[in-house]
């Protein structure tokens, strides 16, 4: 991975034009000039934040995890003092790969609750049988010993 350019926000502030927008989110700095006509919240408000810090609004607009891992493409360093870990996007797309093979992993036990469930099926009918077996039974011998007395 090429390595992240460390800016200030003095630099950051001189990039606020359609030809040239830049700003500021979560310490990292993002060129997203090629990205203003393709964004889906438009440019207008990409342009509004240029050169200054985006992450609340960012934020408040509750970005969808895709919205998250397309900015990386838009990275182009970090504000000076940051140190925080650059690659968190990363990190989270590697998360959502492990819930991926978690789901995976989901149909096995589906099979195995099924098969437990027809257990549990076939015992809650066989149980009530087996007790009005046993109290005729008692029942039964009862009468008998009654009988023969
Ligand atoms: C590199 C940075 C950014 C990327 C990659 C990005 C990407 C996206 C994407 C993919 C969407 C579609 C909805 C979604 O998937 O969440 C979206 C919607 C939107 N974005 Fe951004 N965005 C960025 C920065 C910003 C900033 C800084 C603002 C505000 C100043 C903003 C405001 C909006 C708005 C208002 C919407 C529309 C939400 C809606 O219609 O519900 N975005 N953005």
């Amino acid at each position: 991975m090429e390595e992240l350019k460390v800016f200030t926000m003095d630099q950051v502030s001189s990039h606020i034009s359609k030809a040239d927008c830049w700003f500021v989110i979560g310490g990292k700095v993002y060129d997203v000039t090629n990205f203003l006509e393709e964004h889906p919240g438009g440019e207008e408000v990409l342009l509004e934040a240029s050169g200054g810090d985006a992450t609340q609004d960012f934020e408040s607009v509750g970005h969808s995890t895709a919205a998250q891992g397309m900015m990386e493409t838009y990275l182009v360093g970090v504000l000076e003092g940051f140190k925080g870990d650059i690659t968190p996007i990363k990190k989270e797309t590697t998360g959502a790969k492990q819930e991926k093979t978690a789901f995976k992993e989901i149909p096995a036990s589906v099979v195995k609750d099924n098969e437990s469930s027809f257990f549990t099926k076939l015992l809650q009918f066989l149980v009530p049988l087996l007790i009005v077996a046993v109290a005729f039974g008692i029942r039964s011998f009862l009468k008998e010993s009654q009988t023969s007395s």
